[in-house]
């Protein structure tokens, strides 16, 4: 596992880090037992393999990402991730529950966040045109709804179709106003609410289609994705249809000057006081990890952007989101400056009455939507100039211990006239 900041690995960090201070964690945190909530396994022999429900002692935290400790008298390094307060023991639910389905859930039994959903235009037109488009395919099936919310989706279906029956399935509180928006909608007798969670969903009978608005910054935070995918193995016929059908994840190299300036270059120079040694904390408080409400201006991107993933929905299987990797070569096309990259995602609907697919794309050449975009902001700007090849690789890696978080890596070399100028990598968690 490697440190946020650019260019380090766990033994430089290490090194670079022993003794200190400004990258100890407050006494306070030291001497204290903690729980081991998650099996680790040593990858040197400066760190120690634990089981879960060890007990250590911390005897100094080296850093945010990796602790010194005892157990039973041997000392070495293990992941902070991996520990939990054992003191402070914070209720079991959130403590052993890798998921946080209690914060999870509890977030979307508030109007808030299906507010927000159902005024993205561009996010919900998208569905009520494919089963539109779709609609007498519908006649007679049986339809699955995923993470139904307030059940935007299942009234499109009694809307604009004549299926068999809708499933809408939701996990959270939100599930019983749903249940009223449907019987007051004079839809009950097709529109079926299930309060459950998918994982735990007993239905009549397999459905024909499975469409579910699963997807969260980067496409894959909050991993819903797994419950659409195990729900597919579970509920889904042979020659049933996903909807979405396929999902892409797409990068662009990109100027951000405003943000840079806004909270790096601020601290050279407010109301003519010198606070530049503040630059570099700054750097790693506002870009350790990634602005997932960035909205990125065409006119900032350097180069053509490129598809880094494209999953088929029907065959991925849950293993594969583990870790996700991909090379990519980039063409600058613009003299500027490199300040980082920009991600966004699109998933692709089949269209079964007729060629080709419906699409929602949430990047900045399509219609704003609430996801925005997700901006990658390097610790230093860099020059770049019209045919520049800025190559370098990408991996999402889920993370082992919190099951809805992830990490993203980005390793880049710029090169002129086949000439290396610059190298660099930097871990990005999305969010632990
Ligand atoms: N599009 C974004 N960002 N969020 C996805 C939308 C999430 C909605 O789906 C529900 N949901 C998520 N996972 C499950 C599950 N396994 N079983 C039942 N309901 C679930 C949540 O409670 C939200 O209402």
């Amino acid at each position: 596992m490697e440190s946020s900041s650019e260019c380090s690995s766990i033994s430089d960090f290490q090194d670079s880090t022993e003794g200190d201070d400004a990258n100890t964690l407050p006494e306070n945190l030291c001497m204290r037992e903690y729980v081991v909530i998650c099996d680790y396994v040593a990858t040197d022999n400066t760190q120690l393999s634990l089981c879960s429900g060890d007990k250590v002692l911390l005897l100094n935290a080296v850093s945010q990402d990796w602790w010194w400790v005892n157990h039973n008298g041997t000392c070495g390094y293990v992941p902070a991730s991996h520990l939990h307060d054992a003191l402070n023991e914070q209720e079991d639910t959130e403590v052993n529950d890798p998921w946080q389905d209690e914060e999870y859930y509890g977030s979307y039994k508030t109007l808030k966040l299906h507010l927000e959903m159902l005024s993205d235009v561009p996010r919900t037109m998208t569905y009520q045109n494919v089963i539109l488009k779709n609609s007498s395919s519908l006649c007679g099936k049986h339809i699955l709804d995923l993470g139904c919310g307030t059940g935007i989706i299942s009234f499109f279906c009694a809307k604009f179709a004549q299926p068999e029956a809708v499933y809408a399935v939701e996990a959270s509180k939100i599930a019983e106003q749903t249940c009223r928006l449907v019987e007051q909608n004079g839809i009950s007798s097709l529109v079926h609410v299930i309060r459950q969670q998918a994982e735990e969903l007993d239905l009549p009978t397999k459905v024909d289609v499975l469409v579910s608005e699963w997807m969260g910054t980067c496409l894959l935070f909050e991993f819903m994705l797994e419950s659409v995918l195990q729900a597919r193995d579970r509920w889904l016929k042979e020659d049933g249809v996903m909807w979405p059908s396929t999902a892409c994840i797409h990068l662009v190299p990109c100027s951000a000057y405003k943000e840079y300036s806004n909270k790096v270059l601020f601290w050279d120079n407010p109301y003519q006081l010198d606070f530049s040694l503040l630059k570099p904390p700054a750097t790693k408080e506002f870009f350790a990890k990634p602005q997932p409400d960035y909205i990125l201006q065409p006119e900032d991107c350097l180069s053509e952007p490129c598809t880094l993933f494209h999953l088929n929905l029907k065959t991925l299987q849950v293993a594969e989101l583990e870790r996700m990797n991909c090379d990519f070569t980039f063409l600058v096309h613009t003299n500027g400056l490199l300040h980082g990259f920009t991600a966004w995602f699109s998933v692709q609907f089949e269209n079964l009455e007729e060629q080709g697919h419906l699409e929602l794309n949430t990047g900045p050449f399509s219609p704003l939507t609430h996801w925005k975009h997700t901006l990658f902001m390097l610790d230093e700007p860099l020059q770049v100039q019209k045919r520049d090849k800025i190559s370098g690789s990408v991996v999402f890696e889920r993370n082992s211990v919190w099951r809805r978080h992830m990490s993203v890596t980005l390793s880049w070399v710029i090169s002129r006239e086949l000439k290396m100028q610059k190298v660099g990598c930097k871990v990005f968690p999305i969010w632990r």
